[in-house]
């Protein structure tokens, strides 16, 4: 068996692990799942959930013979979420944060980095973010459309280095396994091509959403932004035991770059700066020698017009040394330019941050 090791994963578990009998939330495969986690947290290791299951643990509640309108759909996702939700938190000692997303908290920049900065709050918390897609206001539209693709994009907005996605089957197959008798389990997949997609087929089961299709989707879109994805059986506990020791018992999907390479990638080449914070020279050398965040205290002034989020450059003495994210806009970096973090709630009213750029949101420039 081949191993791997990780530091920050997203595991996505599907409505078949979730409500394994079309009804109601059961216990039966999450102990199991619930059991990693908690294991997985005391070894110093962050964890965040993507779990489907509102629609299916709703259903009972929304009775109906035809097949379901959306309406209905929405109202059993918006009593099946509260389900679900306290189905997980009866494993966990510690709380379990609801974070419902729609496609647009994933487009919209402000969002994006109101999301992720949530994430890093309640992980810094020690609580477990369980998200969900926000079916009760996503219409067709709005929505990612299936748990799967969610799962990669949380993963990207919560800079994980792993995806976990736990499924009714061990892995990829060379077909449907529940179609084609002959077909085998495929432990690793070093890059995702058009012959890899047309492996997959549709949902196993009448509550899956995207079948194979959407878990290589989602296997794709993290491979390119450096973050490794597993598919696994999370009907079977002993999946578990094996990713506890490092082990892959199902398909593994190496990331075409590592994670840090990926995002320093993109921050160098894709974003286009919108002002400048003027540093000391304190600030430079924490930056740059001590790998620290930017906090407050170490900006001299601010040029330009940004928004919370936008990318900004990082100048000491008239060199830039950096680029980086800004968690706060122009106007509010020209209140809390030069002040100690304690002192921005006082000035603001609020603070979104300690820090004025984060460490995981900068790229040197050398
Ligand atoms: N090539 C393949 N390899 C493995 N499973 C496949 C493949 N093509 C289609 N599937 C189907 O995908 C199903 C898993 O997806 P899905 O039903 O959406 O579950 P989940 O609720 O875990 O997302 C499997 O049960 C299987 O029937
Ligand atoms: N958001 C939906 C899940 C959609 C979905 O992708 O389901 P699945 O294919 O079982 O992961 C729900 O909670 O019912």
């Amino acid at each position: 068996m081949q191993t791997f090791s990780w530091q920050r994963a997203v595991i996505k578990v599907g409505s078949a692990l979730i409500a394994p009998d079309g009804n109601a939330c059961s216990a039966q495969y999450l102990l199991a799942i619930a059991g990693f986690i908690t294991a997985s947290r005391k070894a110093g290791k962050e964890v965040i959930l993507v779990s489907s299951g509102s629609v299916a643990a709703g259903r009972r509640s929304v009775p109906v013979t035809h097949q379901a309108t959306i309406a209905e759909k929405q109202a059993m996702a918006s009593i099946g979420q509260m389900q679900m939700m306290a189905n997980w938190q009866r494993f966990f000692d510690f709380p379990c944060a609801q974070v419902l997303l729609t496609a647009d908290d994933l487009r919209d920049r402000t969002r994006y980095v109101n999301t992720r900065n949530t994430l890093r709050e309640l992980l810094r918390h020690q609580a477990l973010p369980v998200v969900n897609e926000n079916d009760t206001v996503a219409v067709n539209e709005l929505k990612v459309g299936d748990n799967d693709n969610l799962a990669a994009f949380t993963a990207l907005v919560a800079q994980a280095d792993t995806l976990i996605i736990c499924s009714d089957i061990d892995g990829l197959y060379s077909a449907d396994p529940r179609r084609d008798a002959t077909a085998t389990l495929i432990p690793h997949v070093s890059e995702i091509t058009a012959a890899t997609m047309a492996l997959a087929g549709g949902a196993g089961t009448a509550l899956g959403t995207g079948g194979m299709r959407t878990k290589l989707e989602a296997a794709s879109v993290c491979a390119k932004s450096g973050i490794q994805t597993l598919i696994v059986n999370g009907r079977d506990a002993a999946t578990f035991d094996a990713l506890s020791q490092g082990r892959i018992p199902g398909t593994h999907f190496t990331p075409q770059q590592s994670a840090s390479k990926a995002r320093a990638l993109w921050l160098t080449h894709t974003i286009k700066t919108r002002g400048i914070l003027h540093i000391d020279e304190g600030a430079r050398d924490a930056v740059v020698s001590r790998g620290a965040s930017l906090l407050p205290i170490g900006v001299l002034s601010v040029s330009g017009h940004f928004k919370n989020g936008d990318a900004v450059d990082l100048k000491c003495n008239d060199t830039v040394i950096a680029k980086g994210l800004a968690l706060y806009d122009h106007y509010e970096l020209h209140k809390i330019k030069g002040l100690r973090s304690v002192a921005i709630r006082d000035v603001l009213g609020y603070d979104n941050s300690d820090v004025v750029v984060h460490r995981d949101d900068m790229v040197l420039i050398t």
